[in-house]
């Protein structure tokens, strides 16, 4: 049986297949999941069962579209979408506050929905259809298809989740069902040789929304605040596994006990780097209120209850305001 106190660095690497191993298996899972939780909120995982065919095709296709002429992806601009879908500009958001807006750009998938179905006729929060690139035939396909694979590793990363917090391993099914998710793929140019001050591909930030699934490619560049030691640390690409990271709400919802880490990037790689977070906040009607299981006696929750929806549109109106 593999160790489940291998790391990445700083970050622990979990095997997630453990969840379904032996009784003991899933509580070596579980203590070293507790503490990277506790700690950062950011840990790798491998044995997550996504195959590298589709891995390597999400790479093609994302390359394949930031490589289309700049025409073709301001034709696809998210400003065209109701529901927040298509391109990003190259330095079209600023993730921290006083630095340059961030050296990248974007493109924003989520769940496929026509103008038929209630949940984008009643203007629910980022529901709606894609934009998708006409010239790239496999693109709609092979994006679709590691859509759908992401959402069910998400299921399962929030089952192991909540053996962490001695919840029922079925806790949050509720909460994943029909699930608010967005796949984001990321284009970061090298850093330039005598940068502005303050310049990165990626600014610090903490994420929303429940729990981000990121494939990173082989160039590092990604930092996380170590609280503990007070300083950055390298999250290094390593092969066959994704980094997860917990977000605002899970911070939220277990009364701050468990972390949504500040991370940033700054390509020094000096070559092109590409990533994709997907980002999983599950239903948007399930009530996010503090867990009975993160509440010592006489401790009061930090946060008034609340819904997925609201919390993310309230996380986004801060940002964007
Ligand atoms: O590109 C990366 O490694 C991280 C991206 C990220 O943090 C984000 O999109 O929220
Ligand atoms: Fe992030």
């Amino acid at each position: 049986m593999s160790s489940t106190n291998e790391t990445g660095g700083s970050l622990p690497i979990i095997d997630l297949s453990l969840l379904s191993g032996t009784e003991q298996q899933r509580q070596a899972l579980t203590s070293s999941l507790t503490e990277a939780c506790l700690h950062t909120g950011f840990f790798y995982i491998r044995e997550h069962g996504i195959p590298p065919e589709l891995i390597d095709q999400v790479f093609r296709e994302s390359q394949a579209l930031f490589n289309l002429p700049k025409e073709h992806k301001q034709a696809i601009h998210k400003a065209h979408s109701r529901a927040n879908r298509g391109y990003e500009s190259m330095r079209g958001q600023t993730l921290e506050t006083g630095a340059p807006p961030d050296l990248k750009e974007g493109f924003y998938i989520g769940e496929e929905l026509d103008e038929t179905d209630p949940r984008v006729q009643a203007g629910r929060f980022n529901q709606g259809g894609n934009q998708w690139p006409e010239t790239l035939p496999g693109f709609r396909n092979t994006m679709t298809s590691y859509f759908n694979a992401m959402n069910q590793l998400s299921t399962r990363i929030m089952e192991a989740l909540a053996l962490t917090l001695d919840l029922k391993p079925d806790f949050f099914t509720d909460f994943c069902h029909q699930p608010l998710s967005t796949l984001r793929l990321l284009h970061y140019p090298p850093q330039p040789a005598q940068p502005a001050p303050g310049e990165k591909g990626c600014g610090a930030h903490t994420d929303f929304g429940g729990i981000t699934v990121l494939l990173l490619d082989d160039k590092p560049g990604l930092q996380v605040w170590d609280v503990r030691c007070e300083q950055w640390i390298e999250a290094k690409p390593i092969p066959g596994t994704f980094v997860v990271n917990l977000g605002d709400m899970i911070a939220r919802w277990t009364n701050d006990c468990y972390r949504s880490t500040l991370h940033r990037v700054v390509n020094t790689s000096g070559a092109e780097r590409y990533s994709v977070p997907f980002f999983f906040s599950g239903n948007p009607d399930h009530t996010v209120t503090c867990l009975p299981t993160c509440l010592s006696e006489g401790e009061q929750p930090h946060y008034p209850s609340t819904t997925v929806e609201a919390h993310l549109m309230e996380m986004y109106r801060r940002t964007y305001a």
